[in-house]
C-alpha cells in the first residue's frame, strides 16, 4: 500500500523525516510517535501535498512526486487540526467534499447520508458544524475522508481531544472501516497503548527516524507468565494463599503476587514450565475444593516494549482527560 525509501524532509531548522524506509501493507496500521516526530509531515508527503527533500515514496503503486492527484482520488485524508467551516451543516460540507472528489450530485448526496450515518451522525447532521462537540467534529472529518469510497485513508490523530468513551468509539469506528468496507487505514497517534486493540501493524517513528515496524502481535507477544485467580471457601478463607502454599509445597515458585495488577492480592503469577504446569494448577485448585476464576497467559502491552513509555502514556492520557472533565 505504502512504500518509502530513504525519505527525508528538511526544514531550515529541523529535519522532520530522516532517511525513513518503511513498507506498509493492507489492513489497519498505526503510525506512532511523540509530538513533532514527523507523522503529519509523512502524511503530507504521501498525499503529494509537500515534496520530500530526498528519497522516494509510493502510495498504491503511484509515485508521490508525480502522481499526487491520482493518489488523492484513491486516498481519504482526515487532517489533525480543526478545519471545518462553522456555518454550514455536516451534510452540506460532506456533499461539497464528495462533489470535489468528482461524484455526481445524486451520488454525492446518497454517499453523504450513508457515510454520516456510518460515523454515527443522525439528526444533528442538518445543524451548523459550529455548534458540534469535539467528538462530532471528528466524525465529520472522518466522514469527508470516506465519502468518495477510497482504497486507503490517512487519519491524523483522530482521537485527539476526545474523552475516554469518545476515544473508544472512534477506535471501534476505525477498526470497522477496514472490517466492513475493506478500506486500509494509516492512523497516527502519540499514544502507543491505544493502538494495540485497533491496529494489525504498528510503525514507530522518533525524530523522523524509523524506530520499529512490526505486527501488533509481535509487540504484544505472550509471555511465559501465567496469572491465576481462585475463589475463597469456608475451609480456605484466603484461597489465593492456600494455592500459593500448595504450589510451593510441590516446588513451584510464584512471583511478585501480581504487583501492579488490579486486585493484586488475589492474583498469583508464576512461570509456566509447559503443559504440566497447567495440569498441576488444575489439580491443586481442585484438591483444595476451590474454584478457578481464571488462568491466563499474560501478554506484553505495546507500551512496555519501550522503556518508560508506559508511564509517559498514562500521564499524557490523564492530562488529556483532565482537560475534558474526566
Ligand atoms: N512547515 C514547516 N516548517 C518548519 N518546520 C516544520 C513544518 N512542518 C513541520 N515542521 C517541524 O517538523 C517536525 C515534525 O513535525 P510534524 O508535524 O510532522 O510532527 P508530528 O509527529 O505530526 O507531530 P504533531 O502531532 O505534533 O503534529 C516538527 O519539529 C515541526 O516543528
Amino acid at each position: 500500500m505504502i512504500a518509502t525509501e530513504s525519505l527525508s524532509k528538511r526544514f531550515p531548522r529541523v529535519t522532520a523525516l530522516d532517511r525513513l524506509s518503511v513498507d506498509i501493507g493492507p489492513g489497519v496500521t498505526g503510525l506512532v510517535g511523540a509530538n513533532g516526530a514527523g507523522k503529519s509531515t509523512l502524511i503530507k508527503i504521501l498525499l503529494g501535498l509537500s515534496p520530500a527533500t530526498e528519497g522516494r515514496a509510493e502510495v498504491l503503486g503511484l509515485d508521490v512526486a508525480t502522481k499526487g492527484g491520482a493518489i488523492r482520488e484513491r486516498v481519504g485524508y482526515m487532517p489533525e487540526h480543526d478545519c471545518l467551516p462553522p456555518d454550514v451543516s455536516a451534510t452540506e460540507f460532506v456533499v461539497h467534499m464528495a462533489r470535489m472528489s468528482g461524484l455526481p450530485p445524486t451520488a454525492a448526496r446518497e454517499r453523504t447520508a450513508d457515510t454520516l450515518r456510518h460515523v454515527g451522525l443522525y439528526e444533528e447532521r442538518y445543524r451548523p458544524i459550529g455548534g458540534y462537540s469535539t467528538g462530532m467534529k471528528q466524525r465529520v472529518k472522518l466522514a469527508q475522508a470516506l465519502v468518495h469510497d477510497p482504497q486507503l485513508v490517512f487519519l491524523d490523530e483522530p482521537t485527539n481531544g476526545l474523552d475516554p468513551v469518545g476515544r473508544d468509539e472512534m477506535l471501534g469506528l476505525i477498526r470497522r472501516i477496514h472490517t466492513e468496507f475493506g478500506i486500509s487505514v494509516l492512523v497516527t497517534s502519540h499514544l502507543l497503548g491505544e493502538l494495540e486493540r485497533t491496529c494489525d501493524h504498528v510503525v514507530v517513528i522518533d525524530g523522523g527516524k524509523l524506530l520499529r515496524s512490526s505486527s501488533t502481535t509481535d509487540f504484544t507477544q505472550a509471555t511465559a507468565t501465567l496469572a491465576i485467580e481462585v475463589t475463597d471457601s469456608d475451609a480456605h478463607p484466603d484461597g489465593t494463599r492456600a494455592v500459593r502454599d500448595a504450589l510451593h509445597a510441590r516446588g513451584v515458585d510464584t512471583h511478585n503476587e501480581g504487583q501492579g495488577l488490579p486486585g493484586a492480592g488475589h492474583i498469583l503469577l508464576l512461570t509456566a514450565q509447559g503443559e504440566e504446569t497447567y495440569d498441576l494448577i488444575r489439580d491443586v485448585v481442585a484438591d483444595l475444593g476451590l474454584g478457578l476464576v481464571r488462568m491466563e497467559q499474560r501478554r506484553h502491552h505495546i507500551s512496555e516494549v519501550f522503556t518508560g513509555s508506559d508511564e509517559h502514556d498514562s500521564d499524557e492520557q490523564r492530562k488529556e482527560h483532565a482537560g475534558h472533565g474526566g
